[in-house]
């Protein structure tokens, strides 16, 4: 049999080899790559996956009429990759109290005994996000090896960024807990305003994308109203104003646990782009 295409390379889960000849085909190369993406933080759903693999042939050439297309997805890092989103030593009481929390409220018991999913889903968060298949995306393969996602980059635990994500689908609402490390420190004692705009964008980012399919970031405005002292546990809270196409505008604020001091408060524009987009890029 004749098979066509390029390998994409994508994260920790085995070699799979799909052939594209037919629309059930087509669908199960979807449900395929969105199980391989699942996980993977920021795109652990991707309802219009289907549609948007109806773009690919565009993006994998297919040289040949009978429309088959190998899709190799390999094993570039560990089967088992750490999940960032889990308590560490490094949390102090306020961070693993609010995280008991919502993580409480994403399983609820029914009258019966059963356990069901709560409205709240936690979102597990990796070092590593897809990695592509084709050069011109990276320098060079020693940068694409060592490529790893700016927050989740520091071997030392509550050095920098700790945080968890939360979302509320029905209320399409998002939370993150945020514990600010050390190596955050901006003004002396406090949080700098980058490392405050980074958790910002990855918080609305990601709840973007958890709506419909990747996005990158158009536009981002922040006000910083109260500073952040390092050290500090403080909420990022994000929701969703509207979708009109590809665009996604969220707002989002940053507080105090309880919600009495403002810190921060910013708006974002998303714009989806296509699965295709993350694939291959030339
Ligand atoms: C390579 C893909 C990478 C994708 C990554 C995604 C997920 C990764 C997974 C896990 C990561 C985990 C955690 C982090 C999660 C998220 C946070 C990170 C997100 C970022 O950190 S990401 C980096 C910073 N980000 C950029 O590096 C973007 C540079 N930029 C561009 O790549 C293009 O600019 C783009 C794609 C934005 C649009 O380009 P385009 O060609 O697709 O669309 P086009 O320009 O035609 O605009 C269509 C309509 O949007 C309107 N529009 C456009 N821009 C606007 C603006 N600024 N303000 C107001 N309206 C705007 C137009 O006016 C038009 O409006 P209308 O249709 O009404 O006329």
């Amino acid at each position: 049999m004749k098979v066509t295409g390029k390998t994409i390379t994508a994260g920790c889960i085995g070699r799979i080899v799909i052939f594209r000849d037919s629309k059930d085909q087509r669908v199960q190369m979807a449900r395929s790559i969105g199980r391989l993406l699942k996980g993977f933080h920021g795109l652990s759903t991707l309802p219009e996956l289907g549609v948007q693999l109806n773009h690919l042939p565009t993006c994998v050439s297919l040289r040949t009429a009978s429309v088959r297309t190998k899709v190799a997805l390999s094993l570039p890092f560990p089967p088992k990759p750490r999940d960032f989103s889990l308590p560490n030593s490094s949390w102090g009481p306020e961070m693993l109290g609010l995280y008991e929390h919502y993580n409480s409220l994403c399983e609820v018991e029914t009258e019966g005994g059963e356990k069901r999913e709560g409205p709240w889903q936690r979102l597990p968060s990796y070092n590593r996000s897809l990695k592509y298949a084709t050069g011109g995306v990276y320098l060079s393969k020693i940068i694409q090896s060592k490529a790893r996602l700016f927050t989740r980059n520091m071997r030392d635990p509550g050095a920098a960024f700790e945080y968890v994500l939360f979302v509320n689908e029905g209320e399409q609402r998002c939370v993150c807990i945020f514990q600010a490390g050390h190596l955050l420190e901006g003004p002396p004692g406090h949080v700098h305003g980058g490392a405050i705009a980074t958790m910002i964008d990855t918080v609305t980012g990601t709840h973007a994308s958890q709506l419909s399919e990747p996005v990158m970031t158009a536009n981002l405005n922040i006000n910083y109203r109260s500073p952040i002292p390092l050290g500090s546990t403080v909420l990022i809270e994000s929701c969703v104003d509207k979708k009109e196409g590809r665009k996604t505008f969220i707002s989002c604020k940053v507080t105090s646990t309880d919600g009495s001091k403002l810190h921060t408060d910013a708006t974002a524009l998303f714009l989806s782009i296509g699965v295709s987009h993350l694939l291959l890029r030339e």
